[in-house]
């Protein structure tokens, strides 16, 4: 299982960066690959993002000379969401069913991670972050009505989004991840406008229930310092701590976002008056 290894990026480095080497740096193009596990291991934090699609086999986490250990959750922990058809997780044997839109949190310690899907024809398409984990805590099944919404946005800024806490302390237990989904409605399209850092922990995004020709313009960067990167249907963007993340489609859409770092304070972010953004 080979890993894309993406180092940590300094602001006054990336301000220089042109869009090709933005989209090197933090675009990840390619989640889903049919039959494959596709991971993304940053340094900002030492997040792995990525996705994990089953179709004609079963596929399985194992450990590998970039983790330094013999199975990949030695040191991990995991969250999981389904955004495909209905698909099954088997952690040392035994099984959680996961459907579409349902989650699972995967303790650090478990030994054997295999994903299946149900139906060929429907495959699953399971999404995964992983951070490092100092303790073990428990595997939870998070199914979409378990995770805790939280209704944000108003029309007349088109940005009408219900965010869906997963991975939080208000559903289950996690040593330093985060993870949910956005839903923006309709008419709307942008998420996080005013927009926020939060220099304790970093972000990634993974954009989904997009046509074909649909694009997300996502905004990063320093507030006084913003570029962006156009985004594609199933495509993730790493965005380090010091960078702004809020993008805005041409289209509504949804979104995955995963937290790792000092806290799991969801609220607790810096919010950029909008004068202040250049
Ligand atoms: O739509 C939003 O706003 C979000 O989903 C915000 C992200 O969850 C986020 O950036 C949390 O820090
Ligand atoms: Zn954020």
């Amino acid at each position: 299982m080979e890993l894309d290894i993406r180092y940590a990026n300094h602001p006054d480095d990336t301000k220089y960066y042109t869009t090709e080497e933005l989209r090197e740096h933090f675009l990840i193009e390619d989640v889903f690959v049919e039959d494959e596990i596709s991971l993304t291991y940053s340094h900002q934090d030492r997040i792995i993002a990525g996705g994990v699609m089953p179709v004609n086999k079963e596929l399985q986490l194992e450990g590998s000379k970039d983790l330094g250990v013999d199975f990949f959750l030695q040191g991990r922990e995991l969250g999981a969401i389904n955004i495909g058809g209905d698909g099954v997780i088997v952690l040392d044997g035994k099984e959680y069913e996961i459907k579409s839109r349902d989650g699972l949190y995967v303790g650090r310690g478990t030994k054997e991670v295999i994903f299946k899907s149900a139906d060929p024809k429907n495959p699953a398409k399971f999404y995964v972050n992983s951070a490092s984990a100092h303790k073990e805590y428990p595997t939870v099944q998070i199914e979409f009505d378990k995770a805790n919404p939280v209704k944000l946005g108003e029309a007349e800024t088109m940005n009408v989004r219900t965010i869906y806490q997963y991975v939080h302390p208000a559903v289950c237990e996690s040593c330093q991840l985060s993870m949910g989904m956005t839903v923006l409605e309709p008419q709307s399209a942008w998420n996080t406008m005013p927009s926020h850092t939060h220099e304790r922990r970093m972000e990634v995004y993974f954009y989904f229930d997009m046509g074909e020709n649909d694009k997300v313009f996502h905004m990063m960067g320093q507030p006084n310092e913003t570029r962006h990167i156009v985004m594609s249907n199933e495509q993730a963007v790493i965005s380090p701590s010091w960078s702004l993340h809020s993008g805005v489609g041409t289209k509504n859409y949804t979104f995955i976002w995963g937290m790792c770092g000092e806290n799991k304070e969801f609220t607790d972010m810096d919010h950029i008056p909008m004068n202040d953004l250049k």
